[in-house]
């Protein structure tokens, strides 16, 4: 059967291609995506790509997920160090989830090497630029395998 993988782009990552490239590239969302979801039609499943600058806005998109997506690739932005509500809708919907994040933020400011989500992950990728995202759909689609195989 078909698997579903969510992919959630948080705040400012709409900007990627001109915001701080030598941080985090050169290529945009929307580079990202195309990848990521040709990744994932290799491998078998179907992409779903979000991206909000709002944290409600997360919160919904993964309550939304439930009962209809699989296994969520999230880049939280700056959400990753401070959304409790991100980490309670994550775990509330129980469904797998890999933590991503473009940059090693535990190279960066202090503020950055706390995540309110990697305790809850899967897998936490960081610092593989936009490689990372092409990884963890690999991680999240061989994951599910794994978890049919064994049913
Ligand atoms: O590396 C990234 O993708 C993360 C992206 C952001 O926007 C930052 O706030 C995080 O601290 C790091």
């Amino acid at each position: 059967m078909g698997r579903f993988i969510l992919l959630i782009n948080g705040p400012n990552l709409n900007l990627l291609g001109t915001r701080e490239p030598h941080i985090y590239g050169h290529a945009t969302l929307n580079d990202i995506a195309t990848a990521a979801t040709a990744q994932a039609k290799s491998l078998g499943a179907t992409l779903v790509a979000f991206q909000s600058n709002h944290e409600g806005a997360i919160v919904d998109r993964i309550h939304e997920a439930r009962g209809n997506i699989d296994a969520i690739v999230i880049n939280p932005g700056a959400y990753t160090h401070t959304s409790v509500a991100i980490r309670d809708a994550l775990l509330g919907v129980d469904i797998p989830f890999i933590e991503l994040h473009l940059s090693n933020p535990h190279t960066r400011e202090p503020f950055r090497h706390v995540s309110y989500l990697s305790d809850k992950a899967a897998s936490v990728i960081c610092g593989m630029g936009a490689h990372g995202y092409t990884a963890a759909v690999e991680f999240a689609a061989n994951y599910l395998k794994i978890k049919d195989r064994k049913r």
